[in-house]
């Protein structure tokens, strides 16, 4: 991977965009310069995850906060410019956390996360009272799948009546840090369609859902207002502006959920793309002019946010995974990717289903994770590295299946989030998938993308022709020195393996081979 510093160019005095990404491990910041097309620099500090018996997974909003602080110095230290430069600022979050605010805009309770499985049983329920998997379909072009924000609200109202009682208004992650920013409760169609209580083919709230979800809770005042992601939410608050450094009138774009993001942080705003995320999840997704109903529930018809949809499918065990196996054996990152590459294709027979945390699709929310064919011969820390991180990438594989026609005819999948970083992994995706893989210069995608959403936003504001379009072709690139391409031997034999990590789900799991 290139570094950044061979993409800099010169400093410009104005024109300057934020983007910002809060993932689930860290906040990510990067400043582009739109008019040169450069990323002028970049920071990134960790979040703490607050993880409990049954699956529970939150997060302290305060956390973030602070790494968007911590980040945003970095970057801007790195950028060497005033922040007064800056025009506008795009927010990209992980997506479906429940943020329930009060009436002074406090959390009633931490933010729970996409990767929460404690509310799998109160997501059951849901689906039931909508009228089963078909009545999902028909109200909210999606099945609410464990994760989504509405099973969290209802474990709430279950569970802390009295938080519950005091809820004023329920946002999303990114929606948050835009309250933040500027005082404004406001959401767009991306990330709003992962709540269970949208319809995401008419880019709508659907009240009636979000009654049986929460049925105190009146949707008029408690869901954020509805704006196009071409639209700003406002201006940063002065006192937001003052602590950060920035000029008076600094305007926030919509924003939106990290896979819409890092969809046009990798220039996917048009049919024919796939990006493939490696982050904590695992996300494959490609961009369709229409929704995409999926009978069986397994890809979500998400909105995208540059206009049109963005089909997904997401699994919870990526770098999740590989970083529980390198941190058990006390490798660092470097150290994992050199045993990783050490082993062989198909690590010796070692398979690793890895659903540490339960697994979203296929739907095992309450799996773990198994190592098998393990024997006296093959045990061996480079077997076991590679095999999480061949485990990892047989779900991907499953993920683009999924995908079916949008994805059959793809040339090159679009590579992204930390995993990507690694030459090994970005191969082993290349053989497991049969297709060749690039990553962005910038593999922090989302958070590019927040900032190319930023720039578009400033444009239509100022009257400006600029489109998306032409913001993508400028400051999305790729790095050839990432291609990977496959190789038909280790394809060949992923092939097999991959048909044995079917196998094992049917014999194990009743997923069909
Ligand atoms: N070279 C690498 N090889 C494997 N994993 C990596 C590499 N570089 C970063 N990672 C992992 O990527 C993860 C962070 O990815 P990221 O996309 O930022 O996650 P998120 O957005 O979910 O917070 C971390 O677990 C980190 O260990
Ligand atoms: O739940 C989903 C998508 O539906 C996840 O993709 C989250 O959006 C988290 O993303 P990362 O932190 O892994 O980037």
């Amino acid at each position: 991977m290139k570094g950044l510093k061979g993409l800099k160019g010169l400093k410009g005095e104005q024109g300057m965009y934020l983007g910002v990404d809060c993932g689930t491990q860290s906040t990510k910041v990067v400043i582009v310069d739109a008019e040169r097309g450069t990323i002028l620099g970049e920071g990134s500090r960790a979040h703490q995850l607050i993880e409990g018996d049954g699956g529970r997974r939150e997060q302290s909003v305060d956390d973030w906060l602070a790494a968007l602080r911590g980040a945003f110095a970095d970057a801007l230290a790195e950028a060497g410019i005033d922040a007064r430069a800056i025009r506008a600022i795009g927010v990209s979050g992980q997506q479906h956390g429940m943020v329930a605010l009060d009436a002074r805009g406090e959390p009633v309770y931490p933010a729970k996360l996409w990767c929460d499985t404690e509310t799998a049983l109160h997501n059951e329920h849901l689906i039931e009272a909508l009228g089963g998997r078909q009545g999902c379909l028909d109200k909210l072009g999606l099945l609410l799948q464990t994760g989504y924000t509405a099973s969290k609200v209802a474990w709430l109202r279950d569970t802390h009546p009295e938080a519950y009682r005091r809820i004023d208004s329920l946002l999303l992650p990114h929606d948050y840090l835009n309250f933040w920013l500027t005082g404004e409760r406001v959401t767009e169609c991306g990330d709003a369609s992962g709540t269970g209580y949208f319809d995401t083919r008419r880019r709508a709230w659907h009240h009636e859902a979000f009654k049986v979800v929460a049925p105190e809770l009146d949707p008029n005042t408690m869901l954020p207002r509805l704006i196009d992601s071409s639209e700003p939410v406002g201006r940063v608050r002065a006192e937001v502006a003052r602590e950060l450094g920035l000029s008076d009138d600094v305007l926030v774009a919509s924003g939106g959920g990290d896979n819409m993001m890092a969809a046009i942080g990798t220039g996917n705003i048009a049919p024919g793309l796939v990006t493939m995320s490696l982050g904590t999840s695992g996300t494959v997704c490609a961009y369709a002019e229409e929704p995409v109903i999926d009978a069986q529930g397994m890809v979500a018809n998400f909105c995208a946010s540059s206009g049109g949809w963005l089909p997904l499918v997401c699994t919870m065990n990526v770098t999740s995974a590989t970083t529980r196996v390198r941190e058990l054996f006390g490798f660092d990152v470097a150290t994992f990717g050199e045993r990783v590459a050490a082993a062989p294709v198909g690590a010796e027979g070692v398979m690793v289903l890895p659903f540490f945390n339960g697994e979203r699709v296929p739907p095992l929310p309450h799996a773990s994770a198994s190592f098998v064919g393990l024997t006296s011969v093959n045990t061996s820390a480079d077997n076991l590295c590679r095999a999480v991180v061949e485990g990892a990438t047989y779900g991907m594989r499953y993920g683009l299946e999924l995908l079916g026609p949008l994805a059959d005819r793809v040339s090159e999948i679009r590579l992204v989030g930390g995993g990507a970083k690694s030459p090994v992994w970005r191969q082993i995706v290349a053989d497991v998938l049969g297709v060749e893989v690039v990553c962005p210069r910038l593999t922090e995608a989302a958070a590019l993308g927040a900032a190319i959403q930023a720039a578009w936003c400033d444009a239509r504001q100022r009257g400006g022709g600029e489109s998306l379009a032409t913001l993508c072709q400028r400051l999305v690139s790729l790095d050839a020195d990432t291609r990977a391409r496959p190789r038909s031997e280790a394809a060949t034999r992923y092939d097999e393996r991959y048909l044995g990590y079917r196998q094992a789900l049917a014999e194990r799991y009743d997923v069909p081979a």
